[in-house]
C-alpha cells in the first residue's frame, strides 16, 4: 500500500467560508433511517458505556451501541429502550448462545433498530453466518459488522448482509493487539479507513485510533460516516468505570473489552487497563466535540458535514503537535 497516514500526519486544507457563524454548521448524520447530532458513537466498551449513559445520549439525539458483557439483560433493555420511545441499539458474539438469543429476540417479536457483532477479527466465517442468521430472524434491524481493516473483508460482509462496517484493527488506546500479534491498522488507521472506504458501498464506522476531535473531521474526509471513540468518552462523570485517587487526583479506569479486567482470565489477552483524568459531564464534551465540528465544516467551505468529505489535504508526517499539547 502507499501513501501510508495516520491522523497525526494529515491536516486538511481550508476552502472558503460560506457561513456568518459556525452555529449554521448542521453535523447531524442519518444512519439506519435515524438522525443523530453528530457522527460520533461512544465505543460499546463496558467502562464506557451503560444503560443509563444510553437512554441519556439516545434521549439526546444521539446515537449509542449498548456492550454485550452482561447478555442476560439485553432483553429488558431492548424493552426498555423501546418503552420509552428511543432507538434499541445493541451488540452481539458469535457463539453458539447468540443464536438462540436472536431466535429469541425474534420469537418475541423485540427488534432491536441496530445490532452490532463485536468481534475482535471480524472478517471471518463467524461474522458472515452470524449476520446472514441475524438477517434471517431480523430482517430489519440496521446490521453493524466489524472490526475489519480491509477492503475485501468490506466486501465479504457487506455481500453477507451487513448494512455497514465498522473498521479499525488495533489503533485503541487500551488495545495491545498490535503489540502481542503484530497484526492491525494501528498507526496507519486513517489510510486503511481511506482504502476500506474505496471499496465500500454502505456505511463505515471508524473505530479506534481518534484523539483529538479533529480526527473526528479527518475521519469523515477519508470516508466515515460515524466515528467510534473510546478513550475521548472515558473518564466522565456518567462513565461506568471505577472512580479512584491516585496522588490527589480523580482519576477513571478505562479497560479494553480483550483485557483480563474484562474477561476475568488472563487468556487471549488482547487490551489493558489504564486510568484517565476526571473529565466531568459528558454533555458537555458532547457539546465541544459539536462545536469543534461546527468549526471543521466551516473551514470546509459548507454548511453540512458532507462538505467535509472533498477538501484536499496534506500528509504532515507526525508534525502536527510540533511539540504541543491540546490544553
Ligand atoms: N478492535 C480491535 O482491534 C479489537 C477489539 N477487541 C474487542 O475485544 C472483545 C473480545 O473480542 P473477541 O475475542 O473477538 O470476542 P470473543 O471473546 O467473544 O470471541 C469470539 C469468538 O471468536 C474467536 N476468536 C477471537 N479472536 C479470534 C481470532 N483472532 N481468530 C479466530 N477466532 C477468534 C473466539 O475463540 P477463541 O477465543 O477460542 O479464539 C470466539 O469463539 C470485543 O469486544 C472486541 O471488539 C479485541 C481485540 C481487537
Ligand atoms: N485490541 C483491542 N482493541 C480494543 C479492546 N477493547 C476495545 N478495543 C477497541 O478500541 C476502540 C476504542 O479506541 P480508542 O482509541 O477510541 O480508545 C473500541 O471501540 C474497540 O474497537 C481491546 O481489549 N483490545
Amino acid at each position: 500500500m502507499d501513501n501510508v497516514f495516520d491522523y497525526e500526519d494529515i491536516q486538511l486544507i481550508p476552502a472558503k467560508c460560506i457561513v456568518e457563524s459556525r452555529s449554521e454548521c448542521d453535523t447531524s448524520v442519518t444512519l439506519g433511517g435515524h438522525t443523530f447530532k453528530l457522527p460520533v458513537v461512544p465505543a460499546n466498551m463496558q467502562t464506557i458505556i451503560d444503560e443509563s449513559l444510553a437512554v441519556k445520549l439516545a434521549e439526546n439525539g444521539y446515537f449509542y451501541i449498548m456492550h454485550r458483557f452482561n447478555p442476560e439483560t439485553r432483553i429488558d433493555f431492548i424493552k426498555d429502550m423501546q418503552g420509552r420511545g428511543l432507538i434499541a441499539s445493541i451488540s452481539v458474539g458469535v457463539k453458539n448462545e447468540e443464536y438462540s438469543f436472536i431466535e429469541e429476540l425474534a420469537a418475541a417479536n423485540l427488534v432491536p433498530d441496530f445490532m452490532t457483532i463485536d468481534i475482535a477479527h471480524g472478517h471471518s466465517n463467524a461474522v458472515i453466518r452470524m449476520i446472514q442468521h441475524i438477517k434471517k430472524h431480523l430482517p430489519t434491524s440496521f446490521v453493524i459488522a466489524g472490526n475489519v481493516g480491509t477492503p475485501e473483508a468490506v466486501r465479504e460482509l457487506e455481500n453477507a448482509g451487513a448494512d455497514a462496517t465498522k473498521v479499525g484493527i488495533g489503533p485503541g488506546k487500551v488495545c495491545i493487539t498490535k503489540i502481542k500479534t503484530g497484526f492491525g491498522t494501528g498507526g496507519w488507521q486513517l489510510a486503511a479507513l481511506r482504502w476500506c472506504a474505496k471499496a465500500a458501498t454502505k456505511p463505515i464506522i471508524a473505530d479506534g485510533g481518534i484523539r483529538t476531535h479533529g480526527d473526528i473531521a479527518k475521519s469523515v474526509r477519508f470516508g466515515a460516516s460515524m466515528v467510534m471513540i473510546g478513550s475521548l468518552f472515558a473518564g466522565h462523570e456518567e462513565s461506568p468505570g471505577e472512580t479512584i485517587e491516585i496522588d490527589g487526583k480523580t482519576v477513571k479506569e478505562y479497560f479494553g473489552s480483550a483485557s483480563e479486567f474484562q474477561k476475568g482470565e488472563r487468556k487471549n489477552v488482547e487490551g489493558k487497563k489504564m486510568y484517565v483524568e476526571h473529565k466531568g459531564s459528558v454533555k458537555d464534551t458532547l457539546i465541544e466535540m459539536q462545536q469543534d465540528l461546527q468549526s471543521s465544516i466551516s473551514y470546509a467551505g459548507g454548511n453540512k458535514l458532507d462538505a467535509i468529505r472533498n477538501v484536499d489535504y496534506v500528509i504532515v508526517k507526525n508534525s502536527i503537535f510540533n511539540g504541543d499539547k491540546v490544553y
